[in-house]
């Protein structure tokens, strides 16, 4: 059987790229690499050679300008030593080869700076929506309760029925759109993915601190139109076994925590589609 690699940026102020691969691994890719920006830059590691790109969470280049701005102008023009190739041109060819790509917190941030999401019409790299200051002014740090959307294209959360149960931890989480056109496409689409909610996953919810940043239409991850780009602010990584849940010690949960369904997702679908 032909190996499944997945791929772990790092570098510049990212954080949980460990647990990133770990979940992968555990999800069922054969392989995770970690490779630092630099690598890629150089043209040491290809993006070409792996199925599942993940951009991590973080804290790049120390949010300032907004977080992951300055990664997002990085990476939108900078080339690829040795090739004549910008970055993007690889990025664009790894989306085009139908694979799959997430981005968690400031990953997410990053997507959506670089203009890859939600990436109408194959535009990848037109921003059309932010991730801004949390509404309360300070950074959060807690467990959320996140709808899904059972008619989102995403690949990521198929099977999901009700919702998922997630950490999230950040000070720039509050989804913005540039129109109400652009929103209003992202609601026709299904491509809102996730919506945070109360424990019983019914209704998306505007209040603090269910919705932890205030953003709009509850909006919590986003997919592009194919289903295989997403983003999300909470961490899917940090939610692989019940051990990481809040209150192991008093509930009787799965072994397997609800992160963990994304990577298997994936897995599963780059097997099926890629291989
Ligand atoms: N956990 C994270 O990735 C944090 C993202 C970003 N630095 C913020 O605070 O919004």
């Amino acid at each position: 059987m032909k190996k499944i690699r997945a791929i772990v940026i790092t570098g510049n102020g990212t954080n949980c790229e460990t647990e990133a691969a770990h979940a992968c691994r555990l999800g069922g890719f054969d392989e995770a690499v970690i490779a630092h920006i630099a690598e890629i830059l150089s043209g040491e590691v290809r993006l070409d050679d792996f199925h599942f790109l993940n951009l991590t969470g973080g804290f790049l280049d120390g949010d300032d300008l907004g977080s992951a701005k300055a990664q997002a102008n990085r990476l939108k023009h900078a080339g690829v030593a040795g090739t004549g190739e910008k970055l993007v041109e690889q990025f664009t060819r790894f989306i085009g080869a139908g694979k799959l790509i997430l981005g968690v917190c400031n990953g997410f941030q990053l997507m959506v700076k670089m203009g890859m999401l939600p990436g109408f019409d194959g535009d990848f790299l037109t921003q059309r929506t932010t991730l801004t200051f949390n509404d309360c002014g300070r950074f959060q740090d807690r467990w959320v309760y996140l709808k899904t959307d059972a008619a989102s294209p995403s690949v990521f959360t198929t099977g999901i029925e009700q919702g998922i149960y997630l950490p999230m931890r950040h000070g720039e989480g509050k989804f913005l759109c540039d129109s109400p056109a652009t929103l209003e496409r992202i609601e026709r689409e299904h491509l809102a993915v996730l919506k945070y909610s109360g424990p019983d996953y019914e209704a998306a919810t505007m209040e603090f601190p269910l919705n932890p940043n205030g953003a709009q239409n509850a909006i919590a991850g986003l997919c592009d139109p194919t289903g295989r780009l997403m983003g999300l602010m909470p961490h899917p990584e940090a939610f692989v076994h019940y051990t990481q849940h809040p209150r192991w010690t008093r509930e009787e949960l799965p072994e397997e925590g609800d992160g963990l369904k994304l990577y298997r997702n994936a897995a599963e679908y780059v097997r099926k589609n890629l291989v």
